[in-house]
């Protein structure tokens, strides 16, 4: 059978509601070997948060600054930046908010997709209600596999809803360049924003966070270096305190993108005042499972899902409901959520034939848990902080070098600045955790990732040898380094 938009029928093996990447990944797998039909119930644009309003035209407004920069920072080179060029740039990125191609890569795939806002209302069973008001019961043979995804979580500060403030949504399809933008966050979206905003030409940054460190779940060093430049760049940073209270004149809703009305007065908790033309709340998110009919099948609405490793909902009987993504909060990331959307449709698959001995489990990846923040310089990491292994009671080594001591990075920029870390299993002797900060670490994060699932020992990371001279060298002067302090422990001891 052909697949199509809104096909006039009410059965599938395998419903997917929501149908950003991972519910197309979910569908993709649950159907491509195992001849199951699959259906994604979308209620907005197929592709979801991260092709639209997140990941990829954050990416397209950065990629220029990182240009612009890295030109700035190597004598003899200069280069420009025409803010509505990159606008332009970034709404072909996202194709100008269209997902046909998204929907013929579905229909192509034989994955039919229903236009429409989706609720459980039973065991494989839901409700969808189309654009026009109508509403139809599709109902799932084998699975039902949750992907709605998060929204922006705005804290509860006095005025600061009134002031109709800019979400991660706004501020990567800004329209318009404000001259004062004040950021409320300290995290990764509060992080990349401030460094597009700054180089797209808003004249004054404002950082407010209530952390220490930016970046605060990354090793310390991530974000003191990320902060470092933020202020360079003349970013003011406001560590340490929060909003006390916010003035807006005549707040409007002038859609996305768009200045959402009069200047903005912030009250900070110590008594500072900043003024801003819009300010961005970065402050994290909210899963998208209050409104979906989670308690008609016993579960409660509002938090995050539990999930097992083959992302099956916990507290439901049967294995029939599946979550994947930001939803089941296990990492709030696009690729990890594509990844468990690859585990639950394997999983379904072979529930399906009857198979339940070969499940695929995604715990293995999540040991490797990779992330780039895409900040100047650069954050990726995988694995474990130190202060994460130590929390699990790890034994550990621990390992630092400083990245602008190669040759690979001097020729990258003469001024370059980063950090290595590597935490170590002492008793396996294989890396737990990696974190990298620097300009053009983005493709090292995934051998980090590669030892630590491997769990490569470092006697075989050793005969790993990088090529001169690049970034890669850093492993073989981490291994080194390791290899001095053990020496130096030998003797002592
Ligand atoms: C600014 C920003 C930048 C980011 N950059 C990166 C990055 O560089 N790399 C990275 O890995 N991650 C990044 N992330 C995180 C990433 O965007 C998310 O982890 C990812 O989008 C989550 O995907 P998801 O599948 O959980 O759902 P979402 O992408 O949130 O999509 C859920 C879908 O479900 C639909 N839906 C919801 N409820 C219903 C319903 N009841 N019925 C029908 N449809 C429904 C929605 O319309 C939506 O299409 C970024 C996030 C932000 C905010
Ligand atoms: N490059 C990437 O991988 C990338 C880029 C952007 C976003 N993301 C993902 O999207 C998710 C959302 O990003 P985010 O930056 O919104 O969240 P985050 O969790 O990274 O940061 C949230 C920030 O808001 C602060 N905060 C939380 N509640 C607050 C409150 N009530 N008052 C004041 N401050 C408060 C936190 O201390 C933190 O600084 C993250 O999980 C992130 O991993 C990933």
């Amino acid at each position: 059978m052909t697949a199509s938009v809104d096909p006039d029928r009410s059965t599938w093996d395998v419903v997917v509601l929501g149908g950003a990447a991972a519910g197309e990944n979910a569908a993709q797998y649950a159907s491509q070997f195992s001849g199951l039909s699959s259906v994604l119930v979308e209620n907005s644009l197929v592709g979801g948060e991260c092709s639209y309003w997140a990941c990829m035209p954050s990416k397209a407004l950065l990629r220029p600054v990182e240009v612009v920069d890295a030109a700035a920072h190597l004598p003899g080179v200069s280069a420009g930046l025409e803010a509505a060029e990159v606008l332009a740039l970034r709404d072909r990125v996202v194709n100008h908010r269209d997902d046909t191609s998204q929907i013929s890569w579905a229909l192509s795939t034989g994955i039919d997709v229903v236009r429409g806002y989706g609720r459980l209302s039973g065991e494989r069973t839901l409700v969808v209600t189309h654009p026009d008001g109508s509403t139809r019961t599709v109902t799932a043979e084998h699975a039902v596999v949750v992907d709605t995804g998060s929204r922006p979580s705005v804290p509860d500060v006095p005025g600061l809803r009134a002031a109709l403030p800019w979400t991660s949504r706004d501020v990567t399809s800004m329209e318009e360049v404000p001259r004062r933008v004040l950021i409320l966050g300290g995290g990764v979206v509060a992080c990349e924003a401030a460094t597009w905003l700054r180089g797209l030409g808003v004249d004054e940054v404002s950082l407010v966070y209530r952390d220490r460190h930016l970046l605060a779940r990354q090793e310390p060093f991530a974000g003191t270096l990320v902060a470092q430049t933020l202020q360079d760049s003349g970013v003011r940073l406001y560590p340490e305190r929060n909003l006390a209270q916010v003035k807006r004149a005549d707040p409007r809703d002038t859609g996305h993108g768009h200045v959402h009305g009069g200047e903005v007065s912030v009250t900070l908790d110590d008594g500072a005042t900043v003024v801003a033309d819009e300010i961005v709340v970065a402050t994290g998110r909210v899963p998208n499972t209050d409104d979906i009919g989670l308690e008609t099948v016993g579960l409660r609405p509002g938090g995050y899902i539990g999930v097992d490793d083959q992302q099956c909902v916990e507290g439901v009987s049967g294995n029939w409901l599946y979550a994947i993504g930001d939803v089941c909060g296990r990492a709030l990331l696009t690729h990890m959520g594509k990844y468990q959307a690859r585990i639950a449709g394997e999983a379904i698959a072979a529930r399906a034939r009857g198979s339940s001995a070969e499940l695929p489990s995604s715990a293995a990846g999540h040991v490797g848990l990779p992330q780039v923040v895409f900040t100047d310089p650069e954050v990726g990491s995988a694995g474990m902080t130190e202060q994460q292994a130590r929390a699990a009671g790890k034994d550990v080594e621990i390992v630092e070098y400083d990245l602008a001591a190669l040759a690979g990075t001097y020729v990258l920029r003469p001024d370059y600045r980063g950090r290595a870390k590597l935490v170590v299993d002492r008793a396996d002797d294989v890396v737990l955790g990696a974190t990298f900060v620097g300009t053009g670490i983005a493709e090292l994060v995934h051998s980090a990732t590669t030892a630590i699932v491997g769990r490569i020992p470092l006697s075989t990371l050793w005969h790993v040898v990088p090529s001169y001279p690049t970034v890669s060298e850093i492993w073989l002067r981490l291994l080194e380094t390791l290899r001095a302090q053990r020496h130096q422990d030998d003797d002592r001891a």
